[in-house]
């Protein structure tokens, strides 16, 4: 890529062309830090000292992480909440951050009625209804169900998850203290995660517990699960799991997730690879997978709104990633019935 962006609005950031990710150790990768601190116009270079004192290492997460959506930047409001800002910037303007704090709404999945025009779309976009389910084996352990949900299905997940996502331990940008965020809001299920603290804490920092998964989600999954290990005709390749983990990730049309593998679960779920299901719905995304952490040669795939993607066994340690969330691809019925927002909402469940 080799380009510069903001992150936290005071740090720029290189990309080498090789690593497009431009970073990091810790768990979701192997590569080595090359993030670069810039000129950048409104600093000085103390400031920039300043600023990279405070900044985190960061992950493969936070590929091009940069919070262009100030509406999406704070934190849900429960609890205690502990302020995820810039220490220069908190200091500076620590009245206005506190009475900005307090107004501030938990992020919502349903457009409010006011918003509602942001929803009409041109006559051809009537065309994005939901075709017939269909399968696909990509590899070994690893299959995608495109279309396995029905619309009705889509609208009562996206309700339930709005239920939780407004509630305590519902949706939050997560990220660094004081450093970048990842470019999605995310809340979880059953157990907490974090890219900070991983499955270590159980309360969150403003002391909300991760509400538990739906019984119906939980029958979704494994019901998927059994569908593919039939398509597949074996039990091996493709291990039977009860999730107790669910992440669930809106994105907003500007998100993405960097290449990374998911392997914070215990020792024995990755080691019996037992299965990673995903679900997405409303606007469609490219969804890069590769055995190495090589953006180059990462294949790549459409999700749509219904459809599940499933990695597991020889597949569980794949790293994958989300490259461009497409706008206005979600399904018109979809929008008009569950008032989603322009974004994309995805569920992924694990057995820790
Ligand atoms: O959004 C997706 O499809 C992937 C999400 C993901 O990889 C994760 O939450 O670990
Ligand atoms: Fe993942």
């Amino acid at each position: 890529m080799g380009d510069e962006r903001d992150l936290s609005h005071h740090l720029s950031i290189s990309h080498s062309k090789s690593d497009m990710c431009g970073c990091s150790l810790g768990k979701y990768g192997e590569t080595k830090t090359s993030f670069d601190l810039r000129h950048h116009p409104n600093q000085t270079s103390n400031e920039q000292k300043k600023d990279l004192a405070t900044f985190q290492p960061s992950d493969p997460l936070f590929e091009d992480s940069i919070d262009d959506h100030e509406d999406y930047l704070l934190p849900t409001s429960f609890g205690k909440q502990k302020l995820t800002y810039p220490r220069r910037k908190v200091k500076q303007n620590h009245k206005s951050l506190a009475d900005h704090l307090f107004q501030t709404k938990p992020f919502s999945l349903i457009l409010p009625r006011s918003t509602e025009s942001m929803c009409k779309r041109k006559q051809v976009e009537m065309e994005n209804t939901l075709e017939s389910p269909s399968e696909l084996i990509l590899r070994s352990g690893m299959v995608l169900l495109k279309n396995y949900l029905s619309l009705g299905k889509q609208v009562e997940i996206v309700k339930k998850c709005e239920e939780l996502g407004v509630g305590p331990g519902g949706f939050y940008q997560p990220g660094y203290q004081d450093g970048p965020k990842l470019r999605l809001q995310m809340m979880c299920l059953g157990r907490n995660w974090d890219p900070q603290t991983k499955y270590d804490e159980y309360y969150r920092s403003d002391g909300s517990e991760a509400p538990p998964i739906p019984d119906e989600l939980i029958r979704l999954v494994k019901n998927a699960l059994q569908h593919s290990q039939s398509l597949i005709n074996s039990e091996d390749e493709l291990p039977m799991m009860s999730p107790d983990v669910c992440i669930v990730n809106f994105y907003a049309t500007s998100g993405r997730l960097g290449l990374h593998q998911d392997r914070d679960e215990s020792f024995d779920s990755l080691n019996r690879g037992l299965p990673v299901v995903s679900v997405s719905i409303g606007d469609s995304a490219d969804f890069l997978y590769d055995d190495k952490r090589d953006i180059g040669n990462a294949a790549k795939i459409l999700l749509e709104s219904g459809d599940v993607l499933i990695f597991g066994g020889k597949s569980r340690h794949i790293f994958h990633g989300i490259k461009t969330i497409n706008p206005n691809s979600a399904p018109l019925p979809l929008l008009k019935q569950a008032m989603l927002r322009p974004g994309r909402l995805n569920l992924t469940f694990r057995q820790f």
